[in-house]
């Protein structure tokens, strides 16, 4: 994926926003694809927003904004420790149309990678009240945002049944 750092884009957008295909600049979120096995996943773990109230109930993949000074990769491991409470091993970043990412929203743009929890049990510390582990046959059982309806798609053809 190619990013280019761009100056001066006010102080509403923060550090690292990245200019999509579309040529709008966005803050780069990270977040993961929780599965059981990276190798062969046949469930992922899906997340419930508690906050803000406009995404409250809202379900999403675990992860955060990149802050000041880290790396896509640091910045997901900060947020796994901090929202789920889990250490995790990486598997490969899931790939999408834009530029590699995936667009979410008009001010955010995702990069998503597959991830199995090593240390620890997933728990919903904060951000989010509920966390599910959801097969092929029910991914779709639960109101993801908006952003990630076409990439939930895009994982159910990865997941086995
Ligand atoms: N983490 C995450 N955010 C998503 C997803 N889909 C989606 O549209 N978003 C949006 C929701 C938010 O507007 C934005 C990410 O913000 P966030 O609130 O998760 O970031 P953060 O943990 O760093 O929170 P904060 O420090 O800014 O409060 O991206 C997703 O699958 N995971």
């Amino acid at each position: 994926m190619t990013q280019r750092p761009l100056p001066d884009l006010g102080p509403d957008l923060g550090p690292a926003p990245v200019r999509a295909p579309d040529g709008v600049a966005r803050r780069l979120v990270v977040a993961a694809a929780i599965v059981d096995d990276v190798a062969r996943p046949t469930c992922l773990l899906a997340a419930r927003r508690s906050r803000p109230a406009e995404l409250a109930g809202r379900w999403e993949f675990p992860g955060g904004k990149v802050d000041p000074g880290e790396t896509a990769v640091e910045a997901l491991h900060r947020e796994l420790r901090e929202e789920l409470g889990v250490t995790v091993e990486l598997g490969t970043e899931v790939t999408g149309p834009d530029d590699g990412a995936w667009i979410i929203t008009d001010r955010h743009v995702l990069r998503l990678w597959f991830a199995r929890v090593a240390d620890g049990v997933p728990a919903p510390l904060v951000e989010h009240d509920e966390l599910r582990w959801l097969d092929a046959g029910s991914l779709f059982s639960v109101d993801w945002l908006d952003g990630d309806v076409r990439i939930v798609a895009a994982l159910e053809a990865l997941l086995a049944p």
